[in-house]
């Protein structure tokens, strides 16, 4: 189906389901905008991409992103219900938010993507030499534009953040864990880590170099505190125990219509962190794990212990503890397959 702005318009006013819209338009849908009788602006800049403008001064710029794997259905449900209450005037917002539910087709196929994994195709990696475009790309593309332009017409000296959404393929031994991109040497910020748990996360990996990810590209383009968050396991809409997500949806809350939220005083001991050990790509179409689907994240290998197999290449723990993360033998060639992580300690990198 597709509507004239106008029918549309009217439709979403009344229901707030933007969610519905953007299932119900996969590529495109006319640019339109309005205000609030509160006074925030609404700009739908295509499907899934919504923006609100509080009518007061806003200190801090949010990027809020789900649905880059379509069937990673919790965040999305979070995001579909802020949208709503924000346009049907039940939370009145106090800074600027950007919400993108990244691939509607993928959604409407219960898939993590439709021809290529669109979280590998940031920072410029959608259009290169040789690689026929898809549609996949040219949402990249398309992400990347609108967040830079949010980002453009923000205040001076606003705050940046962007919290890029998903849920696991597998269950997790820490069951929500957020991904903080590498920094190029700048200092992670305990600020951040708070934040983070006070949704409820308390596990992070610090990445060790640059990715093709959302929330790298935001980080190191743009400069926001950018993480990529995992809120549990991949389930069907339905299927989600919502109230395991309950901290992270009140914590957003207060995050978009708070003119400034404190958080508990940092203390290491509340969190387990990690930093990448090594990245394991598959570069053949042989590839496999020596362990079963239902072995969770964080799981840790003894010394010497087979981690994985690429055609003729065994890869086997190097440390005692190395701990598996996002295995996925299905990935395309070339692809990370596997990351390993290892504790690591609160150190002088923290500010
Ligand atoms: O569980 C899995 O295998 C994947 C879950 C997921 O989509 N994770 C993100 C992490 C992105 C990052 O490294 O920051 C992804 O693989 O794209
Ligand atoms: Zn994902």
């Amino acid at each position: 189906m597709s509507y004239s702005s106008a029918t549309y318009l009217d439709a979403l006013k009344a229901s707030g389901d933007f969610l519905s819209l953007t299932r119900e338009n996969e590529f495109s849908l006319p640019y339109s905008s309005f205000t609030l009788t509160n006074g925030t602006n609404v700009t739908v800049h295509d499907t899934g991409i919504i923006e609100f403008q509080p009518a007061t001064a806003s200190n801090k710029d949010i990027v809020l992103s789900s649905a880059i794997h379509g069937n990673e259905t919790a965040p999305i449900e979070i995001c579909d219900q802020l949208i709503s209450a924000i346009i049907k005037e039940e939370m009145t917002l106090k800074q600027r938010v950007l919400f993108i539910f990244g691939n509607p087709k993928s959604i409407n196929i219960g898939k993590r993507f439709v021809e290529e994994n669109l979280n590998r195709l940031f920072n410029g990696h959608h259009t290169q030499e040789g690689i026929a475009s898809n549609p996949e790309r040219v949402r990249a593309k398309q992400l990347e534009d609108v967040v830079s332009d949010f980002f453009s017409r923000g205040s001076e000296g606003s705050a940046r953040c962007h919290y890029d959404l998903h849920t696991a393929i597998r269950g997790s031994k820490n069951e929500k864990f957020a991904v903080y991109p590498y920094l190029h040497g700048k200092p992670w910020k305990k600020s951040q880590l708070q934040f983070l748990l006070s949704c409820g996360v308390n596990t992070v990996l610090m990445m060790k170099s640059a990715a093709t990810t959302f929330s790298y590209y935001s980080s190191f383009v743009h400069g926001a505190d950018s993480f990529t968050v995992e809120l549990g396991q991949v389930k069907a809409f339905g299927e989600n125990d919502m109230s395991r997500f309950a901290k992270t949806k009140e914590t957003l809350i207060a995050l978009i219509s708070q003119e400034s939220v404190e958080y508990g005083e940092f203390n290491a001991s509340d969190f387990e962190l990690f930093s990448v050990y090594r990245t394991i790509n598959r570069t053949c179409e042989d590839f496999s794990f020596p362990f079963a689907d239902d072995v969770e994240n964080f799981t840790g290998f003894a010394k010497g212990e087979l981690l994985a197999t690429d055609g003729q290449t065994r890869y086997v723990a190097e440390v005692e503890g190395e701990a598996i993360i996002f295995p996925n033998a299905d990935v395309a060639l070339g692809q990370r397959a596997l990351l390993t992580v290892i504790p690591m300690q609160v150190d002088s990198n923290f500010i």
